[in-house]
């Protein structure tokens, strides 16, 4: 649930973005519940004020009255979420947070008709706490998008105007996080410190940082192309693609739009999410009967796509494997060049400061208390994802080779050994990652898994496509992951913060910066072409020989 106070000044850090507040857009016209709204006589703002309970729950939504009781429990943002908006006009929070067919999913009846505009109150300006007014003036003093030099230049300005909601779910990582302090100390004395600060989302990074590349000299460079590859068959301007990443809202009205349109423009892939939001809403279709054709925002990321542009779809197993049949068939028909199934969430995780991040106020908890106990968004998402997947009944893998064409990607793989099994399944492509650290602390970082399989396995580069993602931040890190073998490397954090703060520019440039870093990188350690880059130059830091030498240099 989040803090009344978190949610303002999240509205405020939002209205504050030059590109904002397009009017709210009656979705539902276009849906079922059109013929209810359609007929029905204008309600007074008084009456909505009636019913302002959890017992009695009316809300406001792009100009229609909502009678949401029944659905109260059913919430996946809990009860409170809505009970706080209840008499209210809440159009601007849901469009910030849903997805335009959310409202798709509630039954016709539900919607009570049109709003009476004469009787709204007119929009009272809200004082700014002391945090807001914080935002508000970083957001007035952040450099234009062109002028970021790097990528964690983004990460920096999104800390500044992102509200706490945005922050704290973007960069939040599983259990043990770093004080500031620690994070601080890692910057000036990171050797020091290391042993204290050894957890996977930090770990992602320092781990990159251990690599170091052996250039070689007076190789012929060339000038064109050079970043061009193709990855799972896609070609690709840049070997980057844009991770499956859920709530780009929270950053940004348009949310995934911006990330599809960026990626688009500079021609590379983008993995649209099956983010949790979204399938727990599919969940939430089944519970009260509507089809799960009715659902989603994926229809506006495969609309907002150019013709050549190549999207895939990220995938969690439905236990109901017919919801997730019938998902698979329709991202197909949307036109997505592969499924990715992400394989890594085998368990709610503890994201620490997501956690912080929403608990309630003294006063807060005491209104909570006294409203019925919320459907937790843990017990609402385990009951439609299936946590009991084995390699021995593979049920997952049968079921999405059976049911479609697409090339299929294992995201989540952490080991040699489930590489070797990917390939033995018949899956085409993996990728190496912990979630960005936000599942399981302490698992490794993939650069080390990438390590791990060139060193021991190196046949498997022949057998399953890899890629990585996690604590990708500059060109040198991709281009480090990409002479080891990866296939192209990618970014989940880096777009959700520049979507935060520039939106779709932010996105482009976070692009045009790798391509940049990629390019200056290869030519400067005597490579031309992406197919030219060789295990042998980059490895451990430290001087080649005793243990220290990799085993596939020559
Ligand atoms: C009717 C008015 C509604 C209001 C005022 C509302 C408000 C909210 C708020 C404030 C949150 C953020 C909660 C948090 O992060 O702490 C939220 C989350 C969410 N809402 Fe709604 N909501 C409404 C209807 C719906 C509908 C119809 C659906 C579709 C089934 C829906 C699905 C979700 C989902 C999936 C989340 C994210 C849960 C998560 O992953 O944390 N909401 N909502
Ligand atoms: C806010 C956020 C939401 C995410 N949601 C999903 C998701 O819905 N599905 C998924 O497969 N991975 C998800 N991930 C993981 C990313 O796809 C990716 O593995 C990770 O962010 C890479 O690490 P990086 O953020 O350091 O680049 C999410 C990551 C973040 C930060």
């Amino acid at each position: 649930m989040v803090p009344l106070l978190t949610l303002t000044e999240l509205l405020q850090a939002i209205a504050t973005s030059s590109q904002l507040l397009h009017p709210p857009t009656l979705h539902f016209l276009d849906s079922s519940t059109s013929d209810t709204a359609a007929g029905s006589a204008l309600i007074s703002y008084d009456e909505v004020q009636k019913h302002t309970s959890a017992e009695d729950c009316w809300v406001i939504i792009n100009g229609y009255v909502y009678d949401v009781t029944d659905f109260l429990q059913l919430h996946p943002g809990g009860v409170q979420a809505i009970v706080a908006q209840a008499g209210k006009d809440a159009s601007k929070l849901f469009t910030m947070l849903h997805p335009p067919d959310a409202l798709g999913t509630l039954p016709t009846e539900y919607c009570l008709g049109p709003v009476d505009p004469e009787t709204l109150p007119a929009q009272e300006e809200e004082e700014l706490s002391e945090a807001e007014q914080l935002r508000q003036e970083a957001r007035e003093n952040m450099p234009p998008a062109e002028n970021m030099v790097m990528v964690q230049d983004f990460e920096d300005w999104a800390q500044k105007v992102l509200s706490e909601t945005a922050w704290a779910y973007y960069r939040s990582a599983a259990d043990e996080e770093m004080s500031e302090f620690l994070a601080a100390l890692v910057d000036g004395a990171r050797r020091f410190v290391l042993t204290m600060a050894l957890v996977a989302f930090t770990e992602n990074r320092d781990a990159l940082r251990r690599y170091f590349f052996r250039p070689r000299i007076l190789q012929k460079n060339s000038t064109e192309g050079i970043t061009e590859t193709t990855f799972m068959g896609i070609p690709t301007s840049v070997p980057i693609f844009i991770s499956p990443a859920a709530m780009a809202k929270l950053g940004h009205p348009l949310g995934e739009v911006n990330l599809t349109k960026a990626a688009g423009e500079c021609g590379i892939v983008q993995m649209v999410g099956a983010s949790n939001s979204l399938e727990t809403i599919v969940m939430l279709m089944k519970l009260i009967d509507i089809s799960a054709n009715a659902s989603c925002g994926l229809e506006e990321m495969f609309e907002a796509k150019r013709e050549d542009q190549s999207l895939i779809y990220q995938l969690y197993l439905n236990k109901d494997r017919a919801a997730s049949e019938t998902l698979i068939q329709k991202v197909e028909k949307l036109g997505a060049k592969a499924i990715v199934f992400t394989v890594d969430v085998m368990w709610q995780s503890k994201r620490t400061m997501d956690v912080r991040a929403k608990l309630p106020s003294p006063a807060e908890a005491a209104a909570a208390a006294a409203a019925p106990a919320p459907a937790s968004v843990s017990h609402a998402i385990s009951g439609y994802q299936d946590y009991n997947l084995t390699w021995s009944d593979l049920a997952f893998i049968r079921l999405l080779k059976k049911n479609t064409k697409l090339p299929i990607i294992v995201k989540g793989v952490q080991s040699v050994e489930d590489v070797q099994l990917c390939a033995d399944h018949g899956v085409q492509g993996v990728i190496l990652s912990n979630h960005g650290g936000r599942q399981a602390d302490y698992s490794p970082a993939p650069i080390d898994i990438l390590y791990e399989v060139r060193s021991l396995r190196p046949e498997l580069f022949d057998k399953v496509e890899i890629m990585i993602d996690g604590g990708i931040r500059t060109g040198a890190d991709a281009v480090k992951a990409l002479a080891l073998g990866a296939k192209a490397v990618g970014i989940g954090r880096p777009a959700l913060y520049a979507n935060g703060t520039h939106g779709e520019e932010g996105v482009k440039r976070v692009i045009n910066i790798f391509q940049e870093e990629i390019a200056s990188t290869m030519r400067n350690i005597g490579v031309s072409k992406i197919q030219d880059l060789k295990p042998e130059m980059v490895g451990p830091a430290g001087p080649w020989v005793g243990r220290n030498r990799p085993p596939y240099v020559p």
